[in-house]
């Protein structure tokens, strides 16, 4: 089911160009990663989708109607870069009433604030006031929001950003065990977390999509990485690029090669793990396909 679709999308802020002539068209399923430098232009994206601001030219569509439609309301959850909880009002008082205000009644509105907190392991919270939460917890919480009413889409805004390892795989894995309901549409600068999350990668850069990549085609079929101790790269590319059936071979990062290869070629593992032995290189891992990271950018 196509989940947003954007035309020659453009966002202006004064006379700086935040988005510049975006076209998307996404659909539903596996979570979708958004990733760029700072200031590339997530956020903005972010906001037009949830209808906070207005294109300055172009189209934009989720779920086949303008962001900001009454239809759209129960269909999307959000987590804002900056979420800020009311001090005033504990965690069940401020989640009910954002589930009433999704139209449940007073009862089913606690259930479902009880419901989301257990999901991000806070049910014991459900009488404290945001004062009394650390950072970590109040981002989860934050989530439990964007989770109320399980809407059909979720934008996380860096959702694990601050949070210790333990609790963002909480977060990861909730991600994941919601996804076939909901898709997530997650924005982090964490590329390892995205490429354990998501399937549909967007790569935005200066306010242009400089790539969109699906992680299951790229990383299973085409690509192993190889990480050697103590060799000199110049060598072993020479040598890995004479192998029959190699395209292409880069170093990724000292003594780490990826080697693209043609999708027909059988037992390359083999040969590459033989050439190391013939070698004597020091093998430390050799990976099936590559990491976002040198997905995205690779020389
Ligand atoms: N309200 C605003 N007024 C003026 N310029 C803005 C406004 N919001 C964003 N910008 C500018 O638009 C560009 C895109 O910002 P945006 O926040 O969307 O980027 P981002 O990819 O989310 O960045 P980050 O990773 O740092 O959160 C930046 O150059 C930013 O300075």
């Amino acid at each position: 089911m196509s989940l947003i679709k954007c035309q020659q999308l453009s966002r202006r802020y004064g006379s700086h160009l935040a988005l510049d002539n975006i076209n998307l068209d996404l659909t539903t399923g596996q979570p979708i990663a958004l990733v760029g430098p700072n200031g590339a232009g997530k956020t903005t994206l972010f906001s037009l989708l949830l209808g906070y601001i207005h294109p300055s030219a172009g189209s934009i569509e989720v779920f086949g109607l303008p962001p900001g439609h009454p239809q759209l309301r129960s269909k999307i959850g959000a987590l804002p870069q900056d979420a800020k909880l009311d001090p005033d009002f504990t965690l069940e008082q401020q989640l009910s009433l954002f589930a009433q205000l999704r139209g449940m009644s007073a009862k089913a509105a606690k259930q479902e604030a009880l419901r989301v907190l257990t999901l991000v392991d806070l049910a014991d919270s459900l009488k404290q006031k945001p004062t009394t939460l650390s950072h970590g917890m109040s981002k989860r919480v934050a989530i439990a929001q964007a989770l109320i009413g399980e809407p059909e889409l979720i934008l996380l805004d860096e959702p694990t950003a601050g949070i210790d390892p333990a609790n963002a795989r909480l977060i990861r894995d909730l991600i994941s065990k919601l996804s076939d309901r909901t898709t997530f549409v997650v924005s982090s600068h964490n590329l390892d977390e995205l490429e354990r999350l998501c399937d549909q990668v967007v790569f935005l850069e200066r306010g242009q999509v400089k790539q969109q990549v699906s992680l299951s085609a790229t990383t299973e079929t085409q690509y192993f990485t190889l990480q050697l101790q103590a060799v000199d790269d110049q060598t072993v590319l020479s040598v890995l690029r004479q192998l029959p059936d190699v395209l292409q071979v880069n170093v990724a990062s000292q003594h780490a090669f990826v080697i693209e290869y043609q999708p027909s070629a059988t037992a390359l593992d083999v040969a590459l793990l033989q050439l190391c032995h013939q070698q004597g290189w020091r093998y430390r891992l050799l990976l099936n396909g590559r990491s976002l990271e040198d997905t995205l950018f690779a020389q």
